[in-house]
């Protein structure tokens, strides 16, 4: 289990991943204006393992997820763009410094669990040199110790993530691998900051895994079930329970 403590909230005003902008712009003669972020398109890739007839999947802490319920479970004076002083910047008050204490002794910061989600593999699309199958297989490697060749890869679709936000765009794949394709751990690059677990999902327990709400998880997982459910697991003559 991770230990996050020392949160401290700070515009963000120069990034390699996202920038805000607000578009001004007229629809049909209205003035209107959008705020937006450009970031990276990204792929993922469902994985079945068809020596254990498991989903591989990763699982990660994610900050934006995890300051989503920071926002909830703060209380009311601790407005990050009032009594702060620091415009637009919150840090975690001093029981909240210290490290190394119980997770539970915090009322106010909620555990590091609680940022953590089961995700498909994923990555996003920064190497131009690369086509997006070449960045999906690296992720399969990178991230779940799987080598795979792009011919491996099955495009199942893409579509617009974040669309009141970001609106990039997401490709999805699907690979077959067995444990023969197996040549690492996965777990993702330490030196890039990436802590990543591998984790298993028994395929006859797919569609309730997908549908239990007390599992973090991305949109992305659900369908990508869903579409194995109606695509492949005939093949596999193995309900799915849904
Ligand atoms: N985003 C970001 N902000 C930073 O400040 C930040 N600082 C460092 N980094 C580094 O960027 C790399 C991002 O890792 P990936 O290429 O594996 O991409 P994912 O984070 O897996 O994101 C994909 O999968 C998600 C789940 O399906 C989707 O939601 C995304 O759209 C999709 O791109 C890592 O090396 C990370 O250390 C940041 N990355
Ligand atoms: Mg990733």
């Amino acid at each position: 289990m991770e230990q996050i403590n020392n949160i401290q909230v700070v515009p963000c005003t120069s990034s390699n991943y996202l920038k805000a902008f607000t578009v001004h712009y007229s629809q049909n003669g209205t003035k209107k204006s959008w705020d937006f972020m450009q970031t990276h398109d990204s792929v993922s890739v469902l994985i079945f393992n068809t020596t254990s007839h498991c989903f591989i999947l990763v699982k990660q802490f994610r900050p934006a997820v995890y300051m989503c319920e920071w926002e909830r479970m703060k209380p009311a004076h601790a407005d990050p763009e009032g009594e702060q002083g620091d415009e637009g910047c919150a840090t975690a008050g001093p029981e909240e410094e210290q490290e190394g204490s119980e997770e539970a002794s915090r009322p106010h910061q909620p555990p590091a669990s609680a940022g953590v989600t089961y995700e498909l593999c994923a990555g996003i699309v920064d190497k131009p040199h690369l086509s997006l199958e070449e960045i999906a297989c690296q992720e399969v490697l990178e991230e779940c110790g799987y080598e795979i060749p792009v011919s491996k890869l099955r495009r199942i679709t893409s579509y617009r993530s974040g669309v009141g936000v970001t609106g990039a765009k997401q490709t999805m794949f699907y690979a077959e691998v067995s444990d023969e394709n197996r040549v690492g751990e996965g777990g993702g690059q330490p030196q890039e900051g990436e802590l990543i677990e591998v984790v298993k999902v028994p395929l006859h327990e797919a569609m309730t895994f997908a549908y239990d709400e007390s599992i973090p998880k991305t949109m992305g997982v659900i369908f990508s079930f869903m579409w194995f459910h109606s695509n492949m697991a005939p093949k596999y003559k193995i309900s799915t329970n849904v």
